[in-house]
């Protein structure tokens, strides 16, 4: 599965957090993330991350543009919602095209906690198939 990881700053702890806990899960999947966020993961875990550029330039619009090719299964968002943020407009478009795709969010980790179970168990093999339908959708 292709999962993006995103946080503001003050969530930035919590994400490396979380994402140490989960590394033995995290590991076997297509890991993005927006450049700062990244950086502190990587620095933190083993995980490989493919760094997009940091949220306020442009990286939430990056990984909003894999949400519109259908191309990310997850994204995990840890918002900080008591800071105002420059780039909001962005941090909105890439929350409403998450549920225009249908694209399973948490922006908070108690709900990245139940999808990760999720994950774990295999519960998000209907990604692969609605890739799968999308892609002889688009041969047709
Ligand atoms: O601002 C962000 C998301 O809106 C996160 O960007 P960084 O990971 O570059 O700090």
């Amino acid at each position: 599965m292709n999962i993006a990881f995103i946080a503001h700053d003050k969530k930035k702890d919590d994400l490396v957090r979380f994402t140490m806990a989960y590394e033995n899960v995290l590991k076997d999947h297509q890991l993005f993330s927006t450049g700062t966020t990244g950086q502190r993961i990587m620095k933190e875990t083993s995980l490989d991350i493919h760094l997009f550029k940091s949220g306020p330039l442009g990286g939430d619009q990056q990984i909003g543009a894999l949400v519109a090719e259908n191309s990310m299964d997850l994204v995990l968002f840890f918002k900080d919602p008591l800071t105002a943020q420059p780039h909001e407009p962005d941090i909105t478009a890439l929350i409403r095209l998450c549920d225009v795709y249908s694209i399973p969010l948490a922006t908070n980790m108690a709900t990245a906690e139940i999808l990760l179970s999720g994950l774990k168990r295999g519960e998000f093999q209907w990604r692969e198939i609605i890739k799968r339908q999308e892609g002889n959708q688009n041969e047709s």
